[in-house]
């Protein structure tokens, strides 16, 4: 059952620890929750990484913040999942034993888990709502990953029905935004489109080749609309299910390339190498339980990526 609050479930003020606040995410979060008026405290991964556990806990009990959102996780796009599967089991099973555990044995009030729309099943019916978790096999290209997400919605919900702490997880379609990875072999697709265009555009060539066929829908929402989202679920959301965040449309990546090649002004040819993997056919998340709540996207596709594309090309000093 959904309980909608109506007093906050986060002080005013609150203190809140953000794992991973150097990541898209996770610092796009640290943005929303310090214009609310809250302190949001960091640790880097030189001061303390997050896989163990001892340190972890040790430094969550000095901290006692008030609450954690744990936006901390090894990521990547499509390649770097299928090339790489240990890492991505293994890293965020340990980020997530660490973090969770650690928050509750120092009495953390509220934490919230983000975990991403690739946890359905591969053939889930569309949009697709939280009650398809765990109903069909997953995507082979980032199952490894999956199953780590997986096993921390569960955690979150054990230490609930166990403890009865007020921990709650989130479950966010393909994201953008400043300070996302522009690494052409282990980022996601949108930052990639917007460098390979960007690239062809500067060397004057007249193709850019990108992966797969180009048929398969992605959903995708700007990172400070998350952050948004986070906000009023730390506020006001505290039920066992998790929540799905996405902007309720989605598109090929045909037109999506498309778009990226309209605003970094490339005129040329897009080919398809079909060698490289399409993933799954397609991940649009059913957002009435967010909307529920009173948040709704508010930035559009096209004005979100000529935004990320203006904050990576200043980073490269051009
Ligand atoms: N990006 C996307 O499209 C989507 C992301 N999500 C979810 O959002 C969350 C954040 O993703 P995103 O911001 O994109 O990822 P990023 O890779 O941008 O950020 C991850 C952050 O986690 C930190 N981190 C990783 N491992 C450790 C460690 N062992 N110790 C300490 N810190 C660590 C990184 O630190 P450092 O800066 O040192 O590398 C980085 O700050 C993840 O849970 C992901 O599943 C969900 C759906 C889509
Ligand atoms: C967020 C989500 O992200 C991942 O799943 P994904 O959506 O399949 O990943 P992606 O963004 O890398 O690709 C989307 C589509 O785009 C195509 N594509 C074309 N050209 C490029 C290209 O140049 N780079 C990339 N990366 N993809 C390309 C690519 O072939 C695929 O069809 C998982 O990490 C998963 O675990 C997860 O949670």
């Amino acid at each position: 059952m959904i309980r909608l609050m109506t007093a906050s479930l986060l002080p005013e003020r609150a203190r809140v620890f953000v794992a991973g606040h150097r990541g898209l995410v996770g610092s796009a979060v640290a943005r929303r929750l310090a214009a609310d008026g809250h302190e949001v405290l960091t640790r880097s991964r030189a001061e303390l990484d997050l896989r163990d556990a001892g340190r972890t806990a040790a430094e969550l009990a000095v901290l006692r913040p008030d609450a954690v959102v744990l936006a901390a996780a090894k990521v990547g796009g499509i390649m770097a999942n299928s090339t790489r599967p240990v890492q991505f089991l293994e890293e965020n099973l340990q980020i997530q034993l660490s973090v969770i555990a650690g928050a509750h044995a120092a009495g953390v009030d509220r934490l919230l888990f983000l975990g991403s729309s690739c946890i359905y099943p591969k053939h889930a019916p569309q949009p697709i709502g939280e009650d398809a978790l765990l109903t069909g096999p997953l995507e082979p290209t980032n199952e490894a990953y999956a199953l780590a997400k997986i096993a921390g919605i569960v955690q979150v919900q054990s230490y609930r029905r166990q403890y009865g702490a007020s921990y709650i997880s989130a479950m966010p379609t393909n994201l953008y935004g400043p300070g996302d990875n522009f690494d052409l072999e282990t980022s996601h697709v949108l930052p990639a489109l917007v460098r390979r265009f960007h690239e062809a555009v500067a060397e004057g060539r007249d193709e850019v080749v990108l992966w797969g066929s180009g048929s398969p829908r992605r959903e995708f929402l700007h990172v400070d609309d998350l952050a948004a989202a986070c906000a009023v679920l730390l506020r006001s959301y505290d039920a066992d299910e998790p929540v799905n965040v996405g902007c309720g449309s989605d598109l090929t990546i045909r037109e999506l390339a498309e778009t990226v090649a309209d605003v970094t002004g490339f005129t040329g040819r897009i080919a398809w190498d079909t060698t490289r993997p399409d993933g799954t056919p397609r991940k649009l998340l059913d957002i009435s339980r967010i909307e529920s709540l009173g948040w709704k996207p508010v930035i559009p596709l096209r004005d979100g990526i000529a935004a990320t594309y203006a904050h990576w090309r200043a980073g490269l000093g051009r």
